[in-house]
């Protein structure tokens, strides 16, 4: 039963903040929970400790032996630290993560008890595969699926639970989660960059991909959250009026974090440090009550991992602090949305970023590579990286308020586009040695003074360079970042491929030296890839129009941007970098279009409930009030009441206009949405919730929100933006 806004608001009012122990240092705390690398020292043989090593950094397989002898030192010190139960650890395609706890205690046969896990129970799983999405892949009388034990990511004890980290795939093979396909790409790019990176370093024996998320939320007090239907089914407001004062006056981006916010926050900080999520920084937002979380950058696997225990963890934290975290890109209208811009670069296990440029000419030849083999790769494969993004709730926050458009571009500042359109007019095939020193000195060798003064950003950019890292600032708050992480490393991975083969060609056949064959080939990439590069505004017309001429893609909508992931060229890709079979990938966008299709489904139903059983209601309730008021003036005027009356038979009018319109409006859209449901592909459903259904969920809050503006304030049933957005 809901509370009412009334109720929420004076519980609201009560609230008082919880003082947080801070004593002792964070890096004493730092990864207390993890079986990490201290703590195998410590529980298993060396034997095992070795294999663990190697498969974490060769993807060299565990035998069953060994995965016994890991399995008992991770039950001692699972057990030493409390736990009591453990559970295999993944991310299906629901896009949150699934855990089955198992306890370790167990019964012999003779009766006698005891804790009991051994290398079967660590390695393998079989969780019923057919209660979670699958895209055909399964079917209920087949249900079998595994989840496989992931040793890249260190187990760790939430609670009294030790969590294993793993895939999740199908008795045939096929991922049946975000994670598998992750790894495969991670593994993919790993290979790629690696035989790249050793034109310059032979030492080079692997490449990490690294990611650094920005976790973007909104927290409001739990009741007010509570008191409102639509937040509590579907995370974002389907109505509400702009409350007077939003965000305009800049006043809340940050400025002093609230007490009850700031006590919220070192409480999770505390747990994060524990699980070893190394965060680093917390502000208010842009948005009132809007906050943001960034970590330090970690392999991107443990990254994603991180963020996904992080929301977890979130979630939990503030629901003790009384409020609740809304990860929805858009929970409320005309404001800021929320983001999780990723920021991904590239590092060798010898400990360089390969998208920073260094203090010699080799390592900023080494750092152009890879800053222009990624641009290629993004201007290539656009499309699917707009794809990789796209949800129904993401669709309300592109294309506004500091998010970037639908349109995939980078921005690489004014800087670099001159050091690239120098590049553009090196000679083709031998370099002469005036040219040689000219590059050297003049365009190679000044980018780290150049990046040193290079502080443009652009907020309006999908994918923005800032210096040693690209931003891929589309990615929305409450994304799984492995889909946007497969698809970059996969496209990357792919483009590295080509560029190794086509400069090594240039070596092997033309006779040029390694850096004439570098500055070749990326003197070509250069030029083809000009038209994703875009310095301007990402929100104006002309961009748009700008694009179309470009030829980028500009899928507004989700149903239209998962198109491209069964194209034969996405296919072709996948398969070539042996990251996604054919089925995989049409499995995926089967998921992702059912996805959306309830998403749509279920805001269409909330918001016919608030219209049929509250809105309206509420509206005859003013409506019986002016009745009343008018009546009496009648009584007590006789004829001249019209006069006396006036405003009140004119709000009469209005209120009742406004139930007219939005009763007509919500039938249709209950049409629209029955009509949906009996078409015959899933695709076709989806085109239609987005265009037939969608947007009478605007006319219906414009109707919803005059109301809101019209009725006495005591009688309107949900609790306003002013009240949740600005109770602290
Ligand atoms: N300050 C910012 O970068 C705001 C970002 C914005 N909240 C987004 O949706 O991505």
């Amino acid at each position: 039963m809901p509370k009412t806004r009334f109720q929420a608001l004076a519980e609201s009012q009560k609230r008082e903040y919880k003082n947080i122990d801070e004593s002792g240092r964070r890096s004493e705390l730092f990864a207390r929970q993890v079986f990490n690398e201290e703590k195998m020292l410590q529980f298993l043989t060396k034997e095992a400790f070795d294999n663990v090593k190697s498969a974490i950094f060769h993807g060299s397989k565990i035998d069953r032996k060994i995965a016994d002898q890991v399995a008992e030192g991770m039950k001692a010190w699972a057990l030493s630290m409390g736990a009591t139960h453990y559970t295999h650890w993944f991310q299906p395609l629901t896009g949150a993560t699934a855990e089955k706890h198992d306890a370790f205690f167990d019964v012999l046969p003779e009766g006698k008890a005891m804790e009991k896990f051994g290398g079967a129970q660590l390695v393998q799983q079989e969780p019923d595969a057919s209660s979670f999405p699958s895209g055909g892949i399964r079917n209920t009388f087949e249900a079998r699926g595994y989840t496989a034990w992931d040793p890249t990511s260190p187990a760790f004890i939430y609670k009294t639970t030790l969590c294993i980290p793993t895939i999740f795939v199908a008795y045939t093979g096929e991922a049946l989660d975000n994670k598998a396909p992750l790894l495969r790409a991670l593994h993919a790019i790993d290979q790629a960059a690696t035989s790249v990176a050793q034109y310059f370093d032979k030492n080079v024996r692997k490449v990490y991909a690294t990611l650094g998320w920005e976790q973007e939320y909104f927290l409001v007090d739990k009741a007010l959250a509570q008191s409102r239907l639509d937040l509590t089914m579907t995370g974002r407001t389907l109505v509400g009026n702009f409350s007077a004062k939003g965000q305009q006056l800049d006043d809340h981006y940050f400025g002093v974090i609230p007490p009850r916010v700031l006590s919220f926050m070192s409480d999770l900080e505390k747990q994060c440090t524990q699980l070893g999520i190394p965060v680093k920084t917390r502000h208010n937002e842009v948005a009132p009550n809007q906050f943001e979380l960034a970590p330090v950058f970690e392999e991107a696997n443990l990254s994603v991992d991180h963020n996904l225990l992080l929301m977890d963890v979130m979630e939990e934290v503030a629901s003790r602090h009384n409020f609740k975290v809304l990860f929805h890109e858009k929970p409320f209208a005309g404001i800021n949305g929320s983001g999780k811009h990723n920021n991904w670069s590239l590092a060798t296990d010898t400990g360089v970023n390969l998208l920073s440029p260094g203090t010699t000419p080799m390592k900023n030849l080494q750092f152009l590579t890879f800053f222009v083999n990624t641009i290629k790769a993004v201007d290539t494969y656009e499309e699917l990286l707009r794809s990789s993004i796209a949800s129904a709730s993401n669709d309300h926050r592109l294309g506004a308020n500091e998010a970037p458009p639908p349109i995939i571009s980078i921005f690489i500042g004014k800087q670099l586009s001159d050091v690239l359109d120098e590049l553009e007019g090196v000679s083709k095939g031998k370099l002469s040695p005036e040219e040689k020193t000219e590059l050297k000195l003049n365009v190679v060798g000044k980018i780290p003074e150049i990046l040193l003064d290079n502080t443009d950003r652009n907020r309006t950019s999908p994918f923005a360079f800032t210096g040693n890292k690209f931003e891929m600032r589309g990615v929305g708050a409450k994304m799984n970042c492995a889909k946007p992480m497969t698809m970059l490393s996969t496209i990357v991975a792919k483009q590295l491929t080509d560029f190794k083969k086509e400069v090594d060609a240039l070596i092997d056949k033309k006779n040029l030296k390694k850096d004439e064959a570098v500055f070749n080939v990326l003197r070509e990439y250069i030029k083809t890839s000009k038209r994703i590069r875009f310095e301007g505004d990402g929100y104006g017309m002309e961009w748009q129009e700008e694009a179309r001429r470009r030829k980028l893609s500009f899928n507004k909508n989700t149903p239209e941007a998962l198109q491209i992931i069964t194209a034969k060229e996405s296919v072709d890709l996948f398969k070539e970098m042996d990251v996604m079979s054919e089925v995989e990938l049409k499995a995926r966008q089967e998921v992702e279009l059912g996805a959306y299709i309830f998403h749509i489904q279920i805001e269409g139903r909330v918001l016919g409930e608030m219209v049929y059983n509250h809105i309206i209601p509420a509206a005859i309730r003013y409506q019986n009030l002016l009745l009343e008021n008018i009546g009496g003036l009648k009584e007590v005027y006789g004829a001249v009441h019209k006069k006396v009356a006036e405003s009140q038979l004119n709000l009469l009018e209005q209120v009742g206009e406004h139930i007219l319109e939005i009763k007509k409006l919500t039938d249709e859209m209950t049409d629209a949405r029955k009509r949906a449901n009996g078409l015959s592909t899933i695709n076709k459903k989806a085109q239609a919730y987005c265009n037939n259904v969608k947007p009478y969920f605007d006319t219906i809050r414009e109707q919803s929100d005059r109301l809101e503006k019209l009725i006495a304030d005591d009688l309107w049933p949900f609790t306003k933006y002013r009240e949740i957005l600005f109770t602290k």
